[in-house]
């Protein structure tokens, strides 16, 4: 991890107006330039997080003892300075292009008009720009792509379309929600692997929401196992395998292993013991 990290969360608790009880509680963590995976059941609050850190819960009373992006402190940060972090230093990337790419604008015109809103640039610079952002995500034919509109591409190259929106700003962090449980496994590793390049060549901080404890241990750097919206373990990912908390140990025992015995795979058997703050980090 970097000295300065990207990131520092402490103590964030998440409460949904009108709800029962904190979607989040008392999270905290750090994210340097290295990719980070939450991972937890449905319902755990992964995604309640991500929206946090980019203030998009406008139903929801957020606190925490620090949460800072950089030089800034979202916790102060207003609705106007949040406009200009959105989309700019921080980006996030979710589950189903379908619902983020607006149907009836053509693909390229959509990568243009970010390109337009965040730089100011004549339109076409934009065109040009936004075809060389489609090619750096390895999308063929980028001219031909351009013109198509989102019911006319596959998944694989939506996901791709939205990364090249991301990446027109050159942001600092990236959340990733679920990005690529909508995909096929060819295309995935496809996209996992610009994400990885992300990373490695223009040194973002990502964080990787997912389910696929399997997924976040092969890609990330390090892991936050979340549970009833608190963080259980928080480890590097190559010593995951030493995991502690009894819920991380049970999503572990029923991980599937090829040459495995072919005997039914563990149900997990929850306790009310793993939603006590003791057992939180
Ligand atoms: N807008 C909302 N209003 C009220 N409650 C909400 C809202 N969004 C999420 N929640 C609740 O907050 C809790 C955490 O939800 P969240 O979507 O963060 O979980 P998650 O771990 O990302 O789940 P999934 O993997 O299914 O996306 C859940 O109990 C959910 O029902």
């Amino acid at each position: 991890m970097s000295e300065h990290p990207i990131l520092d969360v402490r103590d964030l608790s998440i409460h949904y107006r009108g709800t029962p009880a904190p979607a989040v509680r008392n999270v905290s963590f750090t994210l340097g330039r290295e990719r980070l995976g939450i991972v937890g059941e449905s319902g755990s609050g992964k995604s309640t997080v991500g929206r946090a850190l980019l203030k998009l819960l406008p139903t929801a009373d957020i606190t925490a003892q620090s949460m800072r992006f950089a030089d800034i402190d979202l916790m102060k940060a207003s609705e106007r300075d949040m406009l200009k972090i959105r989309g700019a230093r921080m980006s996030m990337i979710l589950q189903d292009p379908k619902f983020s790419l607006n149907p009836i604008q053509r693909c390229g015109a959509q990568v243009a008009e970010a390109y337009q809103t965040h730089l100011k640039c004549s339109r076409a610079e934009a065109r040009k720009r936004a075809i060389d952002m489609l090619e750096a995500v390895q999308i063929r034919d980028p001219e031909r792509v351009y013109d198509l509109y989102p019911h006319e591409v596959s998944g694989g190259m939506g996901q791709r379309i939205m990364i090249a929106m991301m990446l027109l700003t050159n942001p600092d962090l990236v959340i990733a929600d679920e990005p690529t449980s909508a995909l096929d496994v060819t295309v995935r590793l496809q996209v996992l692997k610009i994400l990885d390049d992300l990373v490695r060549e223009k040194g973002i901080g990502l964080i990787m929401i997912s389910h696929d404890l399997n997924l976040v241990r092969n890609f990330c750097d390090r892991v936050l196992i979340m549970y009833a919206g608190r963080v259980v373990e928080a480890r590097a990912a190559s010593e995951l395998d030493h995991a502690e908390h009894p819920y991380t140990r049970g999503l572990l025992a029923a991980q599937p292993h090829i040459g495995g015995p072919r005997t039914p795979l563990p149900v997990l058997q929850r306790q009310q013991s793993w939603e006590n703050p003791e057992g939180a980090i």
